[in-house]
């Protein structure tokens, strides 16, 4: 079997190694021809799995992409083409909610706000935004959640997206979608831009392309200005440059990036391709995982938010890659350079606080 995979996923060899010949490519360079006599081909979010990338693939039985976001695949063609395929939804939730609690905490800051006054709306209640409104929750900030999917089965739990962007901070957590009843490309369009008022804060951790990333950038040139947290961008890796100034915290499309979160995408699809094999899955994701740097933290007082922000630092500073984002912005290639050499960054689950309220499993950390 000869499995083609995308150089930036980890664990390839530890799973696949023993019953694979693998070779590896930069993601945004596969070509037709690589994929000539490739049975098993893995990727991540930045491949175009489409009609010309898969021209000549002639041997392929199996796709898998390691990540939750499957709008890079066009799963028709490979129903069509009888290619099996999986992703790994849910792989990355947990760094997706530590990068919105770190973004939250750093916001509060910022703003001098207390958060436990303030609201928060989730667009988007799956497994991403469920992390983000338990942290939220954890930090006692009210929540509104907002998913006409999901509202349709429980109306009472969920608010209309007019009402979601009243909040004082909205965080995004939708797929990129352009069709059915609740389209999310632009979502985020010029007319909501204008309606919002100078206070609001707008977290981005999903598509950038669900953000009209022009119209926010004529929005931040005027005199009310919004505080903006953008992970992702639309045209990444081409993205608006101008914008990034007018951000509070800029990173590259690295909400995902816990090593927990790269390991469970791999795994997702070793198990898919194990089922497929009819071969026993024989390890877990766990197994995989170095011990983190710091395991444990004793705590003689309340869990306060300015506690919170020191703890959470401890495993993820989002400053640092906010402040590796701004200094390399504009070098040719940076956005790819600085996800492919991302620093192993742990989840909060990874470091127990000893002595913590049970607030502090709601925020992330193992107690
Ligand atoms: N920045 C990152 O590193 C990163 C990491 C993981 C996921 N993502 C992105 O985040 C997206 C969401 O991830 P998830 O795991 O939560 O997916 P999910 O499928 O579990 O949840 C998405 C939710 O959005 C809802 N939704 C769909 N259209 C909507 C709309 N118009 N308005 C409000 N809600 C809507 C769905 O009903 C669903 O409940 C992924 O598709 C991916 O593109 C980004
Ligand atoms: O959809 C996802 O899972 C995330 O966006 C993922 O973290 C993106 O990372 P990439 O596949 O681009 O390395």
């Amino acid at each position: 079997m000869k499995l083609l995979a995308d150089e930036n996923m980890p664990y390839v060899q530890e799973l696949f190694g023993d019953w694979a010949e693998i070779v590896t490519c930069a993601g945004r360079n596969m070509t037709p021809e690589q994929l000539r006599d490739v049975d098993v081909l893995l990727v991540r979010s930045i491949t175009q799995v489409n009609e010309d990338l898969l021209a000549e693939a002639s041997r392929l039985r199996f796709v898998g992409t390691a990540t939750i976001g499957c709008d890079h695949i066009d799963t028709d063609l490979l129903a069509r083409r009888g290619i099996g395929f999986a992703s790994a939804p849910g792989c990355n939730k947990v760094a997706v909610g530590d990068y919105v609690l770190a973004a939250l905490l750093k916001v509060g800051e910022h703003k001098n706000w207390q958060l436990k006054d303030k609201t928060l709306a989730v667009v988007g209640v799956g497994n991403t935004g469920s992390e983000v409104a338990q942290r939220a929750r954890a930090l006692g900030m009210t929540v509104l959640l907002c998913d006409p999917f999901k509202g349709e089965h429980d109306p009472t739990a969920f608010v209309e997206l007019a009402h979601a962007l009243t909040a004082d901070i909205v965080s995004f957590h939708v797929p990129l979608t352009h069709e059915g009843p609740h389209p999310t490309w632009h979502l985020l369009d010029q007319s909501i831009i204008d309606g919002l008022n100078g206070a609001q804060v707008l977290i981005n951790a999903c598509r950038g392309d669900v953000w009209d990333n022009a119209a926010l950038l004529q929005r931040q040139q005027g005199t009310d200005p919004l505080t903006l947290v953008m992970d992702v961008w639309e045209h990444e890796p081409a993205l608006l440059a101008p914008l990034v100034p007018h951000t509070l915290l800029a990173t590259p499309h690295i909400a995902g990036y816990s090593l927990e979160g790269k390991a469970r995408g791999t795994f997702a699809l070793y198990r898919a391709l194990c089922e497929l094999n009819g071969r026993q899955v024989s390890l877990t994701p766990e197994q995989l995982l170095p011990l983190p740097p710091i395991g444990a933290v004793h705590l003689h007082s309340e869990l306060e938010q300015a506690l919170i922000a020191r703890l959470v630092q401890l495993v993820y500073n989002i400053e640092h890659d906010d402040a590796a984002f701004r200094l390399a912005l504009g070098q040719p290639g940076f956005f790819d350079r600085l996800r492919k050499y991302y620093p192993q960054r742990r989840e909060l689950g990874s470091l127990q606080l000893i002595n913590a309220a049970s607030t502090a499993h709601g925020l992330g950390f193992k107690i």
